[in-house]
């Protein structure tokens, strides 16, 4: 399943997990963008982010796996690389391409679009108010599936956080204490100000984890949140241990 991820939600996981017993799959695979080159006019969040994000999502799942194909690469993110990548990683494997009725929409516009259809069969997930009944795409290259409504997005993800809502349940637990850790989606001036003081992003009011069993955001972090215009710090090591 390829996608941004940015940042991957229960929308994405209930899709991945429908498709899977619909069409007998194995595993599947989630593969992250390095580039996104369609999403050039906003910012998204470090490829290193939303990979770990995406692994943190999954664990729990024994058929479902994370891909570092795309991230690794470097450079725009193009389909045909990613499953030529896999491909040659997995020569015996057939090949299935999971993505949403919005992104499958435009697939005339990704680059090589023909060979694409090639080397995986293409497997379009419905998603609230997108509809693909005017696209013209080729006959037997690609399969709809209606999933379970989930009025979910990664921009809404992103929005709720900046302006200090909850994210919990809209993505996995480990997800909104990732994003809390990193201080992802934050504004500029939020996440500069936390920075300057060298402190973990604070917990806002009703934004509670679900469990009694919650951790603590006011110990100084492994690494300071990022900044507009800082690279990315490497990932903790306690991220580093989550059990695959
Ligand atoms: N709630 C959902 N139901 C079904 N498919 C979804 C849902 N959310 C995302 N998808 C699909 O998963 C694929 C990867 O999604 P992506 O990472 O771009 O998330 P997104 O929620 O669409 O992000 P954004 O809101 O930033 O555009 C896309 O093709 C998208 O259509
Ligand atoms: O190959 C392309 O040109 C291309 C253009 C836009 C999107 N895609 C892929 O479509 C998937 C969903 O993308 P997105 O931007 O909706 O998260 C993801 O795997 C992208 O790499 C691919």
């Amino acid at each position: 399943m390829g996608g941004t991820f940015d940042p991957i939600h229960h929308g994405h996981l209930v899709a991945a997990s429908e498709v899977a017993v619909l069409f007998g799959l194995d595993e599947v695979v989630f593969v992250p963008t390095g580039q996104p080159w369609q999403k050039s006019d906003r910012d998204v969040a470090p490829a290193e982010d939303r990979y770990l994000m995406t692994v943190i999502a999954t664990a729990s799942n024994p058929r479902f796996s994370v891909s570092r194909v795309d991230v690794d690469r470097g450079g725009p993110t193009y389909t045909i690389d990613t499953l030529s990548d896999l491909q040659r990683q997995r020569p015996d494997d057939e090949l299935f391409f999971i993505t949403g009725a919005d992104a499958l929409s435009q697939i005339l516009s990704w680059r090589d679009s023909d060979r694409c259809f090639e080397l995986a069969h293409f497997i379009g997930v419905t998603r609230p108010g997108f509809d693909l009944g005017a696209s013209h795409l080729p006959e037997g290259a690609v399969s709809l599936v209606e999933v379970p409504a989930l009025a979910i997005s990664s921009s809404d993800c992103r929005d709720r956080v900046g302006r200090g809502m909850p994210v919990w349940y809209l993505v996995p637990d480990g997800v909104v204490q990732y994003i809390e850790k990193r201080g992802l989606y934050r504004s500029g001036a939020d996440a500069r100000a936390l920075a300057r003081e060298g402190i973990a992003p604070r917990r806002v009011p009703g934004d509670d984890p679900p469990s009694g069993d919650r951790p603590t955001y006011d110990r100084p972090p492994a690494t300071a949140p990022r900044t507009e215009g800082t690279p990315p710090e490497p990932p903790t090591t306690d991220l580093q241990e989550v059990p695959r």
